[in-house]
């Protein structure tokens, strides 16, 4: 409620018309049914004076036309009522998908490391979706509904309290019905969401392995495993859908007896009662509008339950992640402007979860300049370590120094500034190449550009697309392979020229010339900079000014190949065999 109240409130204005309008189109929905009694009556009474020589169809005539602009007026508050809705709504998911979209590019990496993808979309897409939905139907469905059973009561009342009491009378019958119904439909509702899920996780497993699928022949069998998550689905939908279904028969048949019920008593008044006879008639008209009238508010209202579930789950899915914590806000810190010494880990613990260590006591020195490989077996802990050098995470025990200063006492911005990624997996965005490289430095000239792709040796291919530099890249259009990639983002790398460079060597299998390209680029954006390498190719290990052998989050050797060598530890037992760094 207080998620919904924050981005509503701002609406003041919005809502007092709306209300203004849903009162006036409950008043002249309300009010009709008078006019047509009046008109019955009046009908009546012109009959019955036919037959006596006097006819006078004036009252008749003005009581339909009271009728016909009545429900005109009604609707067209109704109309008012609904565009402001639609745009509260509007405006409402529109500033949430934002302040959504701000919140994600403010977390932190945990966050995108420990959820999946499509969990995290479906909170733009679905979740948003049922808010939105919701709130459509619900804001002014709810308030109108209320003002017209208030109005039809009210109306009643004022009408003919007895006949009021047999209409209201079927009530508790109405609710008790609706509400042993809706929690059926919930029930399954649930486990249909549920299945859903299964079936959703099945498909996407399916479609994202489907290459391994087809070598091994194995489509049959896939179908074989989706049709017990499908007829699942079924036997959850067809259930809830009884249910569900059910509500508006019984609510329908419901207000039928209700009208013979009215109707049947309206009759026995306009013989046996003191009123006349044609006016009793017009009242036994209107009652059976107000019957009719009254049961819509208590099915519809009933009928929204399933809705407001949704949009309640949906609000909670967003709480979580606006409750999710920043990255740390380290304005007033000390700004890196550069390195003079290096980069030191001392004495570093660190473990994603507080319940398992990951990197034990790691220490390792870097001076200015220098390039550092870091090998091991996988799940040593290379990449972790990559981790805490920019802060992607905080080490439970030691330090991360850059000359000297804790990375906590340091701006976070100016840190990133100063460190340069190039991951194994290369991301292109949509949009340009020119766009791709220039994304770490938007302002840089094309003159620098070009130097960029040039040191990465990829200007030659991309001035042998059509549109050069302006060849735009997308998802179904790209014209990259992974090597090209990954020299793109060298690229784009050397252009914000880093203080510090952290490199994940691709171990794809790329064609030998790219290799070869990937292998120069590399060269030419370590030369003379202080650099960590998770290191795959030996020749990077060769170069290297001083290796660090990790294993189970341990730094077990360290120093440069031949005093490893000489150690005949570990990393010469490797070496020797030939085993891990080829
Ligand atoms: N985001 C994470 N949350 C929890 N545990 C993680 C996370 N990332 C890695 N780990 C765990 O930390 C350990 C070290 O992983 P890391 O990725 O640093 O190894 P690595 O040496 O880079 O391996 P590889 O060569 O296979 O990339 C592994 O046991 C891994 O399961």
């Amino acid at each position: 409620m207080a998620f919904f109240f924050h981005y509503l409130k701002s609406y003041k204005l919005g809502f007092t018309v709306m209300t203004i309008a849903i009162i006036a189109s409950t008043y002249f929905q309300v009010k009709a049914p008078v006019y047509m009694g009046k008109a019955i009556t009046a009908l009546a009474d012109y009959v019955i004076g036919l037959t006596r020589g006097v006819s006078d169809k004036g009252n008749f005539v003005s009581s339909l036309w009271m009728l016909f602009l009545f429900f005109i007026f009604s609707i067209i508050a109704m109309f008012f009522s609904n565009i402001i809705v639609t745009f509260i709504t509007g405006n409402s998911t529109n500033r949430m998908r934002k302040g959504l979209f701000g919140k994600l590019q403010k977390m932190t990496i945990r966050f995108f490391d420990s959820h999946k993808d499509g969990d995290i979309l479906s909170r733009f897409t679905s979740d948003l979706d049922n808010i939105s939905n919701a709130l459509n139907q619900a804001l002014g469905q709810i308030m109108s509904n209320i003002a017209l059973m208030i109005g039809i009561i009210i109306m009643m009342f004022q009408q003919n309290v007895q006949l009021a009491w047999v209409t209201i009378a079927s009530t508790p019958i109405a609710v008790i019905l609706a509400v042993i119904l809706i929690a059926k439909t919930r029930k399954y509702v649930d486990i249909q969401q549920k299945e859903v899920g299964k079936l959703n996780g099945y498909i996407n497993e399916k479609i994202s392995g489907q290459k391994i699928v087809i070598t091994n022949g194995l489509q049959k069998d896939a179908i074989d495993g989706f049709l017990p998550y499908n007829e699942n689905v079924r036997k959850a939908t067809f259930k809830g859908q009884v249910y569900s279904g059910m509500l508006f028969p019984v609510m329908n048949g419901l207000s039928l007896v209700n009208t013979a019920i009215v109707i049947f008593f309206g009759s026995w008044l306009a013989l046996n009662g003191d009123m006349g006879r044609t006016t009793a008639l017009g009242l036994v008209v209107v009652f059976v509008q107000y019957s009719q009238q009254f049961y819509q508010p208590i099915s519809q209202i009933s009928s929204l339950y399933s809705m407001f579930q949704l949009a309640i789950t949906g609000a909670g899915r967003l709480n979580e992640m606006f409750d999710e914590p920043n990255e740390v806000n380290s304005k007033d810190k000390q700004k890196l402007t550069g390195l003079t010494d290096g980069v030191k880990l001392k004495n570093v613990d660190f473990g994603y979860s507080p319940d398992k260590e990951i990197l034990h006591d790691v220490s390792i020195n870097v001076d200015k300049g220098e390039m550092v490989a870091l090998v091991g077996p996988t799940g040593s802990g290379k990449t972790t370590i990559m981790n805490l050098l920019n802060r992607f995470y905080d080490v439970t025990g030691g330090s991360v120094e850059f000359d000297g200063v804790n990375v906590k006492d340091l701006e976070l911005q100016s840190l990133r500034d100063h460190v340069g990624i190039v991951l194994q997996e290369s991301v292109l965005f949509s949009g340009t190449i020119r766009d791709n490289i220039v994304f770490g430095k938007p302002d840089a000239s094309d003159e620098e550009m070009i130097s960029a792709a040039k040191q990465a040796n990829i200007h030659d291919f991309i001035m042998s697309q059509d549109k050069g530099y302006d060849t735009k890249v997308s998802d179904e259009n790209s014209v990259f392979s992974t090597g090209q990639k990954q020299l793109i983002s060298i690229a784009r790398t050397i252009l914000t020229n880093p203080t510090l460079l952290i490199l994940d060597e691709a171990t794809s299998n790329v064609d030998t010339v790219t290799e070869a390209k990937i292998q120069k680029a590399m060269d030419t954006v370590i030369q003379g900079r202080t650099s960590f390498v998770i290191a795959h190719r030996l020749k990077t290990i060769l170069d290297a000014d001083k290796i660090v052998v990790l294993k189970d989050g341990k730094v077990i050797e360290q120093g440069n190949h031949q005093e490893l060598l000489d150690q005949k530890g570990f990393y010469s037992e490797l070496y020797n065999n030939q085993f891990v760094f080829e």
